[in-house]
């Protein structure tokens, strides 16, 4: 038993006893299910299926990202990693220990193959999803022509001031789960796994989802105050997801075929000045109300905007510099993203400010002609700049998904 789960049955659902039981069987069965998404907060997220689960799974509560450099330099230790990171991922999807002998069920004299942390816990809706930086596609692992042009470097962007430390990356991790603690162990045992081979260039927390991707789900609220997510693109929005989210054959290299592009911008916020703003400006930023989200010309949260409309002065009454108007699909050509950011607050700066924002994770089927047209027009033009500044940065190819336990993360690209 310690074997196939140090964490006990308690609170796997239905799925993830039958996971545990049946191995093999289970697993097939999972394959098979159309959207990966928990039936409660703390059950297991299916972890094999044609896409990644991560991006269209309704958003958890918190978030473990990480970026690492590759260290090594023989490709072969790279595939290696990357299927004992796969193995991993899905056993400690399904609320197993990261190895085989887990945390207390090995040799006593050898380090555990889990670090501990997660003993007892339920797999808490946890998600890993992988992305490929394009620094990985360099001269090192024999892959430079196999670089999508769709990871193009994003442009400078006015107004950021981005930290290189901070950004980038040749591979990235994002841990969501409904407990910090579940995120937490699997990054933790990801770098563990990874030791001589990748090296952790940053990481990321994040709490309070920004966004909903599932019209089941209420729409939270940013550090603003301000609901986020409301006109999202959501799991059951079948048709934009296709024109939208995922990349298609004759996009790019196959490889990435049912994959999608994740851009990241750590936004630092302002908040001390922001909560001096009065509401009646805030609500002019946003072009929405701070109560319900609904937009200034409307009632109600999903009110379609009316960005015609104008008031008693003859002025629009979503400004022309109104976030909702500039990040629209109607300003862009109907280009959407898949917005699945986190709330961050790393403490204070030194200077008697919260080092606070939103950790911003768009994915989307090529950012050049979704997130970079959109990041243009905010950086040159909205209201909310003056309450934000852009220091991190990053773009990451996140392949299709892996199917069944002979499969691993990235197998389309290395062979
Ligand atoms: C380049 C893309 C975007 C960045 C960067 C961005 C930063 C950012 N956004 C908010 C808060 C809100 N954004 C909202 C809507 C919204 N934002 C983007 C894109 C970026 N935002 C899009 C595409 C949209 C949807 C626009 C629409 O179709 O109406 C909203 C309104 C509610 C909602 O629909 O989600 C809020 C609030 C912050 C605080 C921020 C940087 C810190
Ligand atoms: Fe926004």
């Amino acid at each position: 038993m310690s074997g196939l789960s140090r964490r006990g049955l308690f609170g796997l659902g239905v799925a993830g006893v039958a996971a545990v039981g049946a191995g093999a069987v289970a697993t097939r069965a999972l394959v098979d299910e159309p959207v990966a998404h928990a039936s409660s907060t703390s059950g297991p997220v299916p972890f094999y299926g044609s896409h990644q689960a991560g991006i269209t799974t309704p958003a958890q509560d918190r978030l473990h990202f990480v970026t690492f450099d590759v260290v090594t330099k023989e490709r072969a230790e790279l595939v290696g990693l990357l299927q004992d990171w796969t193995a991993a991922a899905a056993r400690m999807t399904q609320g197993k220990d990261a190895g085989t002998f887990g945390a207390v069920g090995g040799d006593p004299e050898a380090p555990p193959d889990d670090t501990g942390e997660a003993l007892g816990l339920p797999p808490s809706g946890l998600t890993l999803t992988i992305g490929f930086g394009a620094s990985l596609f360099d001269d090192r692992f024999g892959l430079a022509d196999r670089r999508p042009p769709a990871l193009a470097d994003l442009p400078a962007f006015p107004g950021e001031d981005l930290q290189k430390e901070i950004s980038g990356g040749d591979l990235c991790v994002q841990a969501c789960a409904n407990d910090p603690q579940v995120a937490v162990h699997a990054i933790r045992n990801l770098a563990r796994i990874g030791f001589g081979k990748v090296a952790v260039r940053y990481s990321q927390l994040g709490f309070g989802r920004t966004s909903s991707t599932s019209r089941a789900q209420a729409t939270p609220r940013n550090l603003m105050g301000f609901k986020d997510g409301t006109n999202n693109m959501k799991l059951e929005d079948t048709a934009m997801l296709r024109d939208y989210l995922w990349a298609a054959p004759g996009d790019g290299p196959s490889w990435m075929d049912g994959g999608s592009y994740l851009v990241t911008r750590k936004i630092r916020m302002h908040v001390e000045t922001w909560d001096r703003a009065p509401l009646a400006e805030q609500q002019a930023i946003f072009g929405r109300d701070k109560g319900k989200g609904a937009p200034l010309t409307g009632t109600n949260e999903f009110d379609a905007p009316d960005f015609a409309k104008t008031g008693p002065d003859g002025t629009p009454v979503i400004a022309a510099d109104a976030h909702v108007r500039l990040a629209h699909p109607s300003s862009h050509g109907g280009a959407r993203l898949l917005r699945r950011g986190y709330n961050f607050v790393d403490g204070s700066d030194g200077l008697g400010r919260l080092d606070a924002g939103l950790f911003f994770m768009a994915y989307q089927r090529d950012p050049r002609t979704q997130f970079v047209p959109i990041q243009k027009t905010l950086s040159a033009k909205d209201a909310l700049n003056e309450y934000i500044k852009h220091v991190s940065t990053g773009l990451f190819a996140c392949p299709p998904g892996v199917v069944d336990a002979g499969d691993y993360w990235g197998r389309a690209l290395f062979s």
